[in-house]
């Protein structure tokens, strides 16, 4: 028969506690640090987020992360909701009013994201395609509503109109300075960015759909689901 040890002397299961209690310590900082915001000091703008529909109802909403229809092909957000802060949001109804005599207007596809899903994103995402996700150890301007993901439609039927790539396509026709894709698909681009500009956004240069407010580094970067906003 096999011989058990229910008893190990003193010093031996000391020791094996102390080591138990560090893996514990150090699974604990670890996991702390991957699933909370970063930390960031100093002083910030007070958080405002607007919810667009409510700015201007006249913006179309597409949400995708509230369907699988995205790259994460499941639904991210309980709600199909968009929200920015004031002034970001005041801008886009800008732009949006300019756009109107084009015979356009703006579709979003997201607004303010939670950190989490910053997170969720990233986790998800190859290394070698990351370049189209922010890195939640520094935090997307979406989780600081001030970053926007949008396209144009047409003012008459809604319908979206083509750009040289698809959103959240992973690829080098999703970067604005692509030359390929039609003329008429690379105006439309050109036009979204030239009076997203105008209005104090500026474009990611891997996505033609992503747009930064210009203060987007005096708002905190938040974490609140949709639920509580
Ligand atoms: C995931 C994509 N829509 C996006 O917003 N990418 C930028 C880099 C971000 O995550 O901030
Ligand atoms: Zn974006």
């Amino acid at each position: 028969m096999e011989f058990k040890p229910y008893y190990m002397p003193n010093s031996e299961s000391k020791y094996l506690a102390l080591r138990k209690s560090w893996a514990f310590c150090a699974i604990a900082i670890i996991s702390s640090c991957a699933t909370k915001p970063p930390l960031e000091t100093g002083t910030f703008t007070p958080s405002e987020l607007v919810e667009l529909q409510r700015l201007d109802p006249t913006i179309q909403l597409d949400i995708r992360y509230a369907t699988p229809h995205n790259f994460m092909g499941r639904p991210l957000y309980p709600q199909a909701r968009a929200f920015l802060q004031r002034p970001a949001a005041e801008a886009l109804a800008q732009v949006n009013a300019d756009l109107k005599p084009l015979g356009y207007r703006l579709l979003v596809f997201d607004g303010y994201r939670p950190w989490r899903i910053t997170k969720m994103m990233w986790d998800s995402t190859p290394p070698e395609k990351r370049e189209f996700v922010a890195d939640p150890r520094k935090g997307s301007r979406h989780n600081r509503g001030c970053a926007v993901d949008l396209t144009l439609c047409d003012l008459a039927t809604g319908r979206e109109i083509e750009m040289p790539g698809t959103y959240d396509e992973m690829s080098p026709r999703s970067y604005i300075a692509y030359a390929g894709g039609t003329a008429a698909q690379r105006e439309a681009r050109d036009l979204l960015r030239r009076l997203m500009e105008t209005h104090g956004f500026t474009v990611l240069p891997a996505e033609w759909w992503h747009y930064d407010y210009k203060d987007w580094k005096s708002y905190p970067i938040q974490n609140v689901p949709f639920e509580k906003l």
